[in-house]
């Protein structure tokens, strides 16, 4: 694997417990500070495939083929080496914040677990990098927000928050779940922006994971069509939007919402 291949997936198989595959041989590669789109219907294996990256496939599943991530095999590997990666290397952002959130603890101290446990921060040093971070992730008084619940706060904040813990590791490569989709379209499009502004500035990698052609027209390079467990298609985002090769991307490309801006976007690319 080249020196800048940060993600490289090779024939990654996940099956049910019971041997049904629901994502079959599926390849692709991540540069470092690329950004790829995972796009396809409900069901299409576009989760599975990023838990699989992170080594958290559901109780029951297994994986079989390669997935190496910044230098280390996540199939096959165990829970310490696991650790390691997480957060570090990859580091996700899932559609329902409060899956990421602990209800009971502030937000603030939240932020600050990664921080402590991985650049070993503590007193006024760790309370300034919270800040921050809820500040890079334009959260408005990041001091209010950093003593309240998860409860006490909007929809859109606390994706921000979950953003804010992913990012405080600094990882190679940002997994991006259909963070958007909860969201209404003001919230959603402010977010895009955020994550794309951030994503650029810090030279990180994505794997932007949507059903949604038109958002992740915004925030990747490049996109990988999923359908049924497997891959369909891949290309730059602009080629895929204009000529796209296969009757299940056409399909898409034509149910994408804001169409128009999708392809503003990826001429401009
Ligand atoms: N825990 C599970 N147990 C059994 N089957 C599952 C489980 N999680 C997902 N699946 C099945 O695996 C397939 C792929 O699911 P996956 O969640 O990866 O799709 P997706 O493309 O991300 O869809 P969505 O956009 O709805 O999240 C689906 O058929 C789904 O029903």
């Amino acid at each position: 694997m080249s020196d800048d291949v940060l993600l490289s997936v090779s024939d990654l198989t996940i099956r049910t417990a019971e041997g049904r595959p629901l994502v079959s041989e599926l390849s692709f590669e991540i540069a470092r500070g690329e950004r790829l789109g995972l796009i396809g219907e409900s069901g299409s294996g576009k989760s599975l495939t990023t838990l699989a990256t992170l080594g958290l496939l559901p109780a029951g599943m297994t994986a079989t083929g390669s997935v190496d991530l910044d230098g280390t095999q996540i199939v096959g590997a165990s829970e310490r080496t696991l650790v390691g990666v997480r957060g570090r290397s990859a580091a996700v952002v899932f559609q329902e914040p409060l899956t990421a959130l602990d209800p009971l603890m502030r937000v603030g101290r939240q932020i600050a677990e990664p921080l402590r446990r991985r650049r070993q921060l503590k007193g006024a040093e760790l309370r300034s990098a919270v800040t921050a971070l809820l500040d890079q992730v334009r959260l408005p008084d990041p001091e209010r927000i950093a003593r309240a619940f998860p409860h006490e706060i909007s929809g859109g904040q606390r994706q921000r928050v979950a953003l804010a813990m992913a990012l405080a590791c600094d990882p190679a490569l940002l997994i991006a779940d259909e963070p958007t989709t909860a969201l209404d379209v003001t919230v959603q499009a402010e977010m895009l922006d955020l994550i794309d502004g951030l994503v650029r500035d810090a030279g990180m990698a994505v794997l932007f994971v949507s059903h949604d052609l038109a958002v992740v027209s915004r925030v990747t390079d490049r996109v990988l069509v999923m359908k049924d467990g497997r891959a369909v298609e891949t290309g730059a985002v602009a080629d895929v939007v204009r000529a796209p090769r296969e009757a299940y991307t056409k399909a898409l490309v034509d149910s994408a919402r804001q169409l128009e801006s999708a392809l503003d976007l990826g001429g401009a690319r």
